[in-house]
């Protein structure tokens, strides 16, 4: 497959589609290549925005966008003809939003799903979601995950990512389409744990906000990280990942990027609730997607399903669902029964 003259369509103009947007626009300049980007916003105003300033200021401030990506306020515009066609908006949104263009998709077209989140009705991960809706094959679904703060990446700021297809070919082709000075993309076959990695450090970022909320210090949050890596672990590989994975970027990376970051929605949404903010209060606050908060349901549904032990999810879980008094909850994860330390 060839990185020249690619049309690619990017479904969600926030912060990581726009971002995502000027990687792929920024390698293929590097590459010295031709690349059409289509960026589908939903409003009026952000495509006028990128059309004109080539600035998604709403999202991106003042991050000059290359000339390469167009906005459209159609999402049937965005994919028509697209070989490359990645979706940025959040889980709850990914359904429907599939459901809209996949009559317009290219039967060969890569799709690349950016979302770290499960549906809620559902407990689906993407990966299910996308195969469902778009009766796709497997080595055409992509997931890009890893320690990928979105502003930090705008800034041209250095960081890695994984790339991961079942089919070692489709990741080395979205890995060259994206590679460039400051963004180092690897490969992985394994599609569960490079998905449970980012959905569960979403959830344990809360957690480790909710600390910065209440005022503790850094020996709560490293200890909210390590445990969590283990919950993330074991339900990843009860759901068949490879553990390894979350080991590396899109596991213990991206946790330690969010859970570290003032710039984490998660994280930020956490402190909110440690301060004592209900769930309708926190989401009337964030004026972005913090998907631990919808995705949580789901992650502890899926660990009943599985019998796995989840109890930093748990408490957050009942936090979001208000069943908890905030002060309730060291004493309800330190309290329980004592045991040896295992990593799974
Ligand atoms: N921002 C980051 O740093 C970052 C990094 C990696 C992954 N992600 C993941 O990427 C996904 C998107 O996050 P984001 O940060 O770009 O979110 P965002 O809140 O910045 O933007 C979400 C986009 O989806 C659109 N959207 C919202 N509701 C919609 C609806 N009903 N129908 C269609 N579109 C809708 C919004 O208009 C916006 O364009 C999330 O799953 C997130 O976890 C984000
Ligand atoms: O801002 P958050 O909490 O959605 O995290 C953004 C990215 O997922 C970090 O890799």
């Amino acid at each position: 497959m060839t990185t020249d003259h690619v049309t690619v369509a990017i479904l969600g103009a926030g912060s990581w589609g726009t971002t995502f947007a000027k990687v792929l626009a920024d390698a293929a300049i590097e590459r010295d290549e031709a690349i059409t980007i289509r960026l589908w916003a939903r409003r009026d105003e952000v495509v006028d925005d990128i059309n004109t300033n080539h600035t998604n200021t709403e999202y991106l401030e003042d991050i000059v966008l290359p000339e390469s990506i167009t906005a459209t306020a159609d999402p049937i515009e965005a994919v028509t003809g697209a070989e490359l066609v990645v979706v940025a908006v959040p889980a709850q949104q990914a359904r429907p939003t599939l459901a809209r263009v996949k009559d317009a998709l290219d039967s060969q077209a890569i799709l690349v799903s950016l979302i770290k989140g499960l549906e809620q009705s559902s407990q689906a991960t993407m990966s299910k979601v996308f195969a469902e809706e778009l009766k796709l094959p497997a080595e055409q679904f992509v997931v890009v995950s890893g320690p990928n703060l979105a502003k930090e990446i705008a800034r041209n700021e250095p960081t890695a990512t994984v790339v991961a297809c079942e089919h070692e070919a489709t990741a080395e082709w979205v890995a060259a389409m994206t590679a460039s000075t400051y963004f180092r993309p690897y490969r992985n076959t394994d599609i569960p744990g490079v998905e449970l990695g980012g959905v569960v450090k979403n959830v344990i970022a809360l957690a480790v906000g909710l600390t910065d909320g209440r005022g503790f210090g850094d020996n709560s949050k490293a200890s909210i990280i390590t445990r969590g890596l283990t919950e993330t672990t074991r339900l990843a590989t009860a759901l068949g990942a490879n553990p390894d994975t979350l080991a590396g970027l899109a596991g213990l990376g991206d946790l330690v990027a969010t859970c570290a970051s003032p710039l984490s929605r998660n994280r930020t949404a956490g402190k909110l609730y440690g301060e004592g903010h209900t769930t309708e209060e926190v989401i009337a606050t964030m004026r972005q997607t913090a998907e631990g908060v919808k995705s949580v349901p789901a992650v502890v549904t899926l660990a009943h399903t599985c019998n796995v032990e989840m109890p930093i999810a748990e408490a957050i879980n009942a936090v979001v669902a208000g069943t908890i008094e905030i002060n309730d909850i060291a004493q309800l994860l330190l309290g329980r029964d004592l045991k040896p330390e295992a990593r799974l």
